[in-house]
Formats: C-alpha cells, sequence, structure tokens
C-alpha cells in the first residue's frame, strides 16, 4: 500500500486515520487525514478536502472543527491535508509562523529554495486526490473543498482553476485577495518572487476578475470580530469581484464571532450541507 497508517479511530459510526505517504510533488513524507464515514462500508462516498489555516496540521479539522459527526450523517468522507512539508528542511522555514513550516500556502513555489519542495498547489488539486481515490472508497468524481483562513484562500483558489475536479467549494475567513495583504505579500513574494504577474493564478479575486468560475457557486463565512479581518482577509474585494463578474457567492457576515475554530465549528453543518447538496447528485 502507498500509505502508510499512523492511527486508525473509530468516530461516529465510522473511521478516522491518520496517514502519512511519500509524495513525489513534495519530495518526502507528507501526512494527512482522512474520516470515512459509516456509508463508505457500502460503496465509494464523496469526498471533501479540508485545507487548514497557518500553524495547523492535518490533525486540526479532525480534532477542532466538530465536523464528524455532520459528515457521517451525509455519508461523505473528509481528507486533510498538512499545511505544508515538513520532512525537506530549509535554512529558516521555522523562523515565522506565517511562512515556511505550516504556512504553504497552496501555492507551486518558483523561488529559489523553496520550489524544489513547496509545491502545495500541486499536491492538493492533483496528487492527493488522485491517491485518495485510489487508496480508499472515494467517487474521485465527486469531489469538493473548503477550508479556513490560508486554507480559505487555498480552497478558493484550488476550486476556482479545477472546476473538473472540485464540483463545490466553500471557506470560512478565507484570504480572500492575498496580493493586497501583508501573509499573502510575504508568502508570495518569497515563494514566487518579486514578479506580481506571476501572484494573479493563486489570487481567488484576481481570477475571478479574469473570469474563473464556480458553477455551484460559492459558501464563504467570516467573523465580524476576526482579529484579522481589518488587515488579511478582504473578503469585500471578494465580494465586489464576484458580483461584477456574476460568480454567485453567499457571503455571510457573523457578529461577534473570531477568527478562531469556535466559529469554524458553529458553522461547519452548514458547510458540509452546502457541498453534500451538490456532490450528493
Ligand atoms: N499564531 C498566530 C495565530 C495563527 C492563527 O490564528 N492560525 C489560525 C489559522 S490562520 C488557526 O487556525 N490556528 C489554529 C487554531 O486556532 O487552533 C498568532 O499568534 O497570532
Amino acid at each position: 500500500m502507498a500509505v502508510t497508517v499512523r492511527g486508525r479511530h473509530r468516530a461516529f459510526g465510522g473511521q478516522v486515520q491518520y496517514l502519512a505517504h511519500a509524495s513525489a510533488e513534495i519530495g518526502g513524507e507528507m501526512r494527512f487525514a482522512v474520516y470515512m464515514p459509516p456509508a463508505a462500508e457500502r460503496g465509494p462516498v464523496p469526498a471533501l478536502f479540508y485545507l487548514a489555516g497557518l500553524t495547523c496540521t492535518e490533525e486540526t479539522v479532525i480534532i477542532k472543527a466538530g465536523a464528524l459527526r455532520r459528515a457521517a450523517e451525509a455519508g461523505i468522507a473528509l481528507v486533510a491535508p498538512d499545511t505544508s512539508p515538513r520532512d525537506r528542511r530549509f535554512p529558516g522555514d521555522d523562523a515565522a509562523w506565517d511562512f515556511g513550516q505550516g504556512a504553504g500556502f497552496y501555492v507551486d513555489a518558483t523561488a529559489e529554495p523553496w520550489r524544489d519542495a513547496y509545491r502545495m498547489y500541486s499536491y492538493v488539486t492533483r496528487e492527493l486526490p488522485e491517491l485518495v481515490a485510489q487508496e480508499f472508497p472515494v467517487d474521485g468524481a465527486r469531489l469538493g473543498v473548503f477550508g479556513h483562513s490560508m486554507g480559505g484562500h487555498g480552497a478558493l483558489v484550488a476550486g476556482l482553476r479545477n472546476p473538473d475536479r472540485f464540483r463545490s467549494v466553500s471557506a470560512f475567513a478565507p484570504i480572500a485577495a492575498p496580493m493586497h495583504c501583508p501573509w499573502g505579500e510575504k508568502a508570495f513574494g518569497n515563494y514566487l518572487g518579486p514578479d506580481r504577474a506571476g501572484w494573479a493564478a493563486y489570487d481567488a479575486t484576481a481570477l475571478v476578475s479574469a473570469g474563473s468560475r464556480v458553477a455551484s457557486g460559492i459558501l464563504v463565512d467570516q467573523g465580524l470580530d476576526d482579529q484579522f479581518l481589518a488587515t488579511q482577509l478582504h473578503p469585500d474585494r471578494f465580494e465586489a469581484a464576484c458580483r461584477q463578474a456574476g460568480q454567485k457567492l453567499t457571503l455571510r457576515r457573523h457578529a461577534g464571532y473570531d477568527h478562531g475554530y469556535f466559529f469554524i465549528s458553529t458553522f461547519i453543518d452548514d458547510h458540509i450541507d452546502h457541498h453534500a447538496a451538490v456532490l450528493g447528485r
């Protein structure tokens, strides 16, 4: 088997597995988690990829989001990759929490030295979906993608650029215009180099303006007490681009909620239902 099982846990009649495999894109070991619902015992199920935010790992959504009960009820698998290479190391990759380890930003790096391993875009849009469809009872034609913050950015970009692969898309507090915020400028400047023309392929707002579309519509939830809202996230820019381009978007703003997993766990069922409604057909 191409995948090593590091842990297995029964949950809501299904099973959480913590896994590792040798990634060709990353050139080293990558870790990911899978939740298979009870329905997977009877045949292939749709799968929902969750891309986590800065400092997170493949365990975060499984432990903190409260997603498993609804995934079990909906008969939908969850797949959660780690947020960066860990096996391959580079000088300075642990100097900051918003770049390097735990902060792969779901791009294929083109700048030295990161280009050798930081290929998270290809990893989450191609290698991991293909591996999961091969190794688990997952219907590779019924995949969705969602995520949080850096992973919300990753989910929007993965969905907008790969409509044939990911049929449903949603995000919690995404970095919605990364070319225009400090996190994005730092990550893209280092992973992609100073030429901003190359950044637009990884900016959800720029992609919508340039014609990319998610046919099933996009769901975004945003807390209004999010400590990163004013400086980093820019949902208003994404909303304006979607309105101008005719991209269907449901952007819900929630008074009092911050950036963390209490916010995510409050609305996670709505996201799973959004994906199940598209992927169940
Ligand atoms: N370490 C940062 C916070 C990083 C952060 O908030 N990360 C978000 C994603 S962008 C997260 O989900 N953290 C993990 C958690 O809340 O469990 C800080 O000190 O301000």
